[in-house]
Order: C-alpha cells, then structure tokens, then sequence
C-alpha cells in the first residue's frame, strides 16, 4: 500500500511530519509520502522522505506568474504530484496539461476525482495514479471505504476499464490502520490522507497507527 500524506494548509510543522513520515517509512517498510506546500518542498525533501507536490500548473517555462512550475517542482526533490485535488479543482485540458508537464521533467503523477465516473475520465488522461475521494466526507474521519464502499470497488473496475496499470488510491476520513485494511481489501492500492496525521497531537504515533496492521 502506498500512502500519500497531505499537508493542505494546515498549521503543522512539515519538517517534524516529514521526519515521522520517514522514520515510520523506514522502519515498517510501507511506502509513505508526504505533500507539502510549494514553499516547504525543499525542506521536506531534504530530510530524505519521499516528497510529493501538491499540485503543478499547465504551463512550461514562460511568463505565468504564480504558477507552480513542474521544472521548480523537481528541483526542489519532489518524485510526484497530486493533480485536481477536490480542493484545487482543474479543467480536463488543464489536468491534460499538468500531467504533461509533470511527465515532462519525471513526477508520479496521481490525479484526484469525486467519483468512479469522474476517475474513468481522468484515467484516460493516463496518470500513473487516480485517487477517488468523496469531498463530503474528506475531513471528517468517516473513511471512504466504511462510509460508501462501492465508491471504491466502482472506482476500482472504471480505472481497469480503461487502462489496467492505472493504481487506484482512496481517500477522505481515512486516519486508522483499519481504514488502510479496509481500503486495500476493496482493491485500492493506497490511500490519500490529511487531517489523521497533520492535525494529530501525536504524528509519530497516528503514522504508527495507519501502518501496524499492514
Ligand atoms: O488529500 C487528502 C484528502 O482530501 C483527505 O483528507 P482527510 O484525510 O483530512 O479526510
């Protein structure tokens, strides 16, 4: 199971998560990555934990002020990046063009959808990844995969429907072990989180939490 931890903008240190994220990594063997912001990549990148963007503008080198270039995305250490995250909605030709300018200079690419139907369009776009996330529930700590658990296995069979190597994450309320187990037994390949570990007192722990089971 792969596991993508979000930072969003919360008011968390993203060094003392990233350091929990690899140190909790290393030390069971599940792949955990973390997303912080634009600003923070470096720094994170830096501790040695597998760092992800939380997103890349469409464009190439040029004048477009404010945007979040894939060439600076990589230089700053980032291995990937989420695209049309529910909180940071694209155009279909702009999650076209940031997948080919995440292609362009070597990220991972996941990209976010509200639902199976919603996955089997962006999974013709060919990401390496979709991640199906029901924006009612994100923030809430009812997990996808108890609450709606259809939403998955649909997203699971739109994805195969169109290309069979695409991986299929889930999120939204997902904050235990449980809820990872729950997720791979209904055939995602990893899990998209936030607030069960950005706003935990404890992140060492929560971290600890999510992986004990796999
Ligand atoms: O990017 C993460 C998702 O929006 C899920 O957020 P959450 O774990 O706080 O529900």
């Amino acid at each position: 199971m792969f596991v993508l931890v979000n930072l969003k903008a919360y008011p968390c240190d993203p060094i003392e998560i990233a350091e929990a994220v690899r140190d909790v990594s290393d030390a069971s063997g599940v792949d955990i990555a973390v997303a912080p912001q634009t600003a923070h990549l470096s720094q994170v990148a830096e501790t040695g934990v597998e760092t992800w963007g939380q997103h890349v503008s469409p464009v190439e080198h040029g004048s477009h002020t404010g945007s979040t270039l894939a060439e600076a995305v990589a230089d700053a250490g980032a291995t990937g990046t989420m695209l049309n995250h529910s909180e940071n909605r694209l155009k279909l030709a702009d999650i076209d063009a940031g997948l080919a300018a995440a292609e362009r200079v070597g990220l991972d690419t996941t990209v976010c959808a509200n639902n199976p139907e919603q996955v089997g369009a962006v999974a013709a776009l060919g990401p390496d990844a979709v991640a199906v996330e029901p924006p009612e529930l994100i923030g809430t700590g009812t997990p996808v995969s108890k609450a709606d658990p259809d939403i998955v296995t649909d997203a699971v069979a739109a994805a195969e429907a169109v290309d069979e190597n695409i991986s299929v994450f889930c999120g939204a309320g997902i904050s235990t072990g449980e809820d990872l187990v729950s997720a791979r037994e209904l055939g995602a390949e990893g899990v998209l989180l936030a607030s069960g570990v950005a706003k935990a007192d404890d992140p060492i722990a929560a971290l600890e939490d999510l992986v004990e089971p796999l």
